[in-house]
């Protein structure tokens, strides 16, 4: 049987290396570029994502230190090289990992995505000179009779030259099991270690694409399509019965409640202000004052109502004073005016998302 993780997730056999400190939130996610040689109608990303851009979690990176800096903000102790398809960029790629591996040391753990379309031997050479630990094939095996289907399970013939961590990773669409059982007994023909299986997510991008194969989320909180658990856990059962590969199945939940929440708590110790609260979410709490001009405003705070000047900070670029919760409050009592406080959440991401504002009376 399957076992359940205390993270929401079930797995047969050992969790992929990858996997482990993914859930711990130690893996900054570097994303090389959008550029991908496929167009799977499940695809997630965003259009602005599809280009060829890059990003350390949320960081565009413009070069090397933007994602060393990200690194060090997250006390990452690895990385998950993903797209797109990173093989599209193969040379940022190969840059990236051995980049990783100088500063961070041989420990640090780097698992790659592809869609094995160009994972030619002279590629994966390079992947591999460069330090990739573990690689994760995704090839198109809900469209088995086409070329590029044909060239990415040739391809993947030649990740086991080499000795790293080979599995593959793929989404459960419902109605696809027969194909995704095809892919593990491939796989555990050639020696795989591993093959991870998605739980079908919707996002703002393929929710059409989903919605007019008849595909459905679970319930209007989630992001999960419906019939998507009920096959990957029945392809576990039938994985640990039929062939010798690790599996496991990654949930919306694992995802969101735990992978993203542990990230954004080892992110907020090293980001906040001494006037910012750390949630048990890893979101920043604190106060904020709203007013078209700050220096005024700056000014009445401290020499008027007092404020000791450490306990605020002028953020000019969003326009506001920010300061402790406890002190938003009470200047929100005293001061009468077109002064406006909140008290504010914010992920302690490079972008900052407010997840939350509440008005102060
Ligand atoms: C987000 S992709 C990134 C790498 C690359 N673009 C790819 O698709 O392989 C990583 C994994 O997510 C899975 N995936 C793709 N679309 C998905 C979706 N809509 N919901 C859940 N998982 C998905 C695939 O199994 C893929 O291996
Ligand atoms: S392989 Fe990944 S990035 Fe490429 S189209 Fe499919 S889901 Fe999108």
């Amino acid at each position: 049987m399957p076992r359940e993780t205390t993270y929401y997730s079930y797995v047969v056999g050992e969790l992929p290396e990858g996997c482990q400190l993914c859930v711990r939130g130690e893996k900054l996610v570097l994303f090389v570029t959008g550029v991908c040689p496929r167009n799977c109608f499940y695809c997630p990303l965003s259009p602005w994502r599809r280009g060829d851009v890059v990003y350390a979690n949320e960081r565009p990176v413009r070069s090397v230190d933007d994602i060393i800096a990200e690194a060090l903000i997250q006390e990452a102790g690895g990385a998950g090289v993903t797209g797109g398809d990173p093989l599209a960029r193969l040379n940022r790629t190969v840059e990236y990992i051995r980049a990783l591996k100088e500063r961070f040391g041989e420990e640090f753990h780097l698992h790659l995505y592809t869609t094995g379309a160009l994972a030619t031997k002279k590629a994966l050479e390079k992947l591999y000179d460069a330090g990739l630990d573990e690689i994760r094939f995704h090839p198109d095996i809900f469209t088995p009779n086409s070329k590029l289907f044909e060239r990415e399970i040739e391809n993947i013939k030649n990740a086991f030259d080499f000795s790293w961590d080979v599995g593959g990773e793929v989404p459960a669409v419902p109605g696809q099991g027969e194909r995704i059982k095809w892919f593990a007994e491939f796989l555990d023909r050639l020696g795989a270690k591993f093959l991870n299986v998605n739980e079908l997510e919707f996002s703002e991008t393929n929710m059409r694409n989903l919605l007019d194969r008849g595909y459905k989320p679970i319930n209007d909180e989630s992001s999960a399509i419906k019939g998507s658990l009920e096959l990957g856990l029945e392809i576990l059962r039938w994985g640990e019965e039929n062939t010798s590969l690790s599996y496991h199945l990654c949930t919306a939940k694992l995802k969101d409640a735990v992978q993203l929440r542990n990230r954004l708590r080892r992110m907020a110790k090293n980001v906040a202000k001494p006037y910012m609260e750390i949630t048990e979410d890893g979101t920043l709490r604190f106060g904020i004052a709203e007013y078209g001009n700050l220096d005024e405003l700056y000014a009445l705070l401290v020499k008027d109502a007092e404020v000791p000047a450490e306990w605020l900070y002028i953020n000019r670029e969003k326009g506001r004073i920010e300061m402790p919760v406890e002190v938003a409050i009470e200047l929100a009592e005293a001061i009468e005016g077109d002064v406006r406080f909140f008290i504010v959440e914010e992920y302690p991401t490079w972008d900052r998302l407010e997840v939350e504002r509440i008005p102060l009376p």
